[in-house]
């Protein structure tokens, strides 16, 4: 992605903002009659830090907190270093000066003042910003589009002003508490985009909670999960993955970051490139991503899955087959469950989770250690990566 003056002038403004390693110290409880939020835990939270867990675990109620809109939580919040609140000392820093910035699910906007009024307003609070309204206008894509009315906006557009209005106060932490859940895939995964380069250009630490864990492997960096109000350290999003795929907690799923090699745009394929060792490259192809065979995007680190239903394995290669992705692997663990099986692989360092029929198991005598070849189509490759339409399109 080529970087605009406008976010250049930011990233130079803002780069004081960017605690080279964020930290969010949290020792608390908050008592509710369903719930207690019970949390000690110092987080990594560099770069987007995804929130994931079950209706009702605490995820909300832990933004709320960190955000200073629970005074009745009891503990330590402190963010790199800075103590937020202790209530063994009856510290309490108002939410306004926390320099926490929250975007909800629902825009809270004004509805009768324009794009630039919503985010004038806001600034008129804040003395000494250093960023203007048209950097943020720019980072957040609405510049064209600042004169109009928000209640003529589309769902994205709003929510994309509802992030603008929080950078524009300069927060030295943003909490996304499932703001995209409400967008259809194409405007979602154009919001993501635009999330993961604000990130890159601010240097912003960013908590995102959502129920998608999709959606999180595109975005985030790391992962917390949150159950019955605990919530786990935060490890790699791959790792997390691969936790919840051993503990039986999700549709098991494949979360490969590759990077993206070339564009077959007469095919309407993308190829990634596994890292493996130099000698055994192996490629993945997916529907095209970019219409253009030198785009920005060649180079770059993919995150993408595959769930383990689009998998199947063959134990000798697949020449004469349509399905365009084969893969060399080694059975590392199969696990037997209901009906089914399923075969976690290894290709070189990356994991791979197929899931196969009892039977098939079975019949092909799988056993752990065996060399063979895992398929699935490009179409079963997913990501949140968002091409803008062509205008011929
Ligand atoms: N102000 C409150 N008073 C009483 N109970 C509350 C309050 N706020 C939250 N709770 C309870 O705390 C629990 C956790 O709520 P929270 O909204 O944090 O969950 P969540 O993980 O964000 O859920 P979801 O994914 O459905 O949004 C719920 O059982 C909720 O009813």
């Amino acid at each position: 992605m080529t970087m605009s003056l406008a976010s250049k002038s930011l990233q130079h403004q803002t780069s004081d903002q960017a605690a080279a390693l964020a930290q969010l110290q949290l020792t608390l409880q908050l008592r509710f009659e369903s719930i207690t939020l019970d949390v000690e835990q110092t987080l990594g939270i560099t770069g987007i830090t995804g929130i994931y867990g079950p209706s009702g675990s605490g995820k909300s109620t832990l933004l709320r907190v960190i955000a200073g809109l629970e005074q009745r939580a009891t503990g330590q919040v402190s963010l790199s270093e800075r103590q937020l609140q202790d209530s063994d000392t009856k510290l309490f820093v108002k939410p306004e000066r926390r320099q926490v910035g929250l975007v909800f699910q629902d825009s809270r906007l004004f509805p009768h003042l324009t794009v630039y009024q919503n985010l004038a307003y806001g600034a008129k609070r804040q003395k000494h910003r250093q960023l203007s309204i048209a950097n943020i206008l720019s980072l957040t894509q609405l510049t064209a589009m600042q004169h109009q009315n928000v209640n003529q906006l589309s769902g994205g557009e709003k929510q994309r002003v509802s992030i603008a209005r929080a950078l524009l106060a300069e927060p030295k932490l943003l909490l996304l508490d499932e703001p995209f859940s409400a967008l259809d895939k194409n405007t979602k995964s154009q919001m993501l985009t635009i999330v993961k380069n604000i990130q890159q250009q601010m240097k912003l630490p960013m908590l995102y909670v959502s129920h998608s864990l999709s959606e999180l492997q595109y975005i985030a960096d790391q992962l917390v999960t949150v159950n019955a109000g605990k919530i786990s350290p935060s490890v790699t999003i791959h790792r997390a993955i691969d936790d919840l795929n051993s503990r039986g907690e999700i549709n098991p799923l494949t979360s490969i970051s590759a990077t993206v090699a070339e564009h077959l745009v007469e095919y309407g394929l993308s190829r990634l490139q596994l890292a493996t060792a130099e000698s055994l490259t192996q490629s993945i192809y997916l529907p095209l991503l970019e219409a253009q065979e030198n785009s920005p995007l060649i180079g770059q680190q993919l995150p993408c899955i595959i769930y383990a239903r689009d998998i199947s394995i063959s134990t000798t290669k697949p020449e004469h087959s349509s399905i365009v992705n084969h893969l060399s692997a080694t059975i590392t663990a199969i696990h037997y469950r209901h009906r089914h099986a399923l075969v976690t692989l290894k290709v070189a360092e990356q994991v791979f989770y197929a899931q196969i029929s009892l039977w098939s198991a079975k019949r092909m005598a799988l056993a752990v250690e065996h060399n063979v070849y895992l398929q699935f189509k490009a179409n079963a490759v997913h990501s949140y990566h968002y091409t803008e339409p062509s205008i011929n399109a």
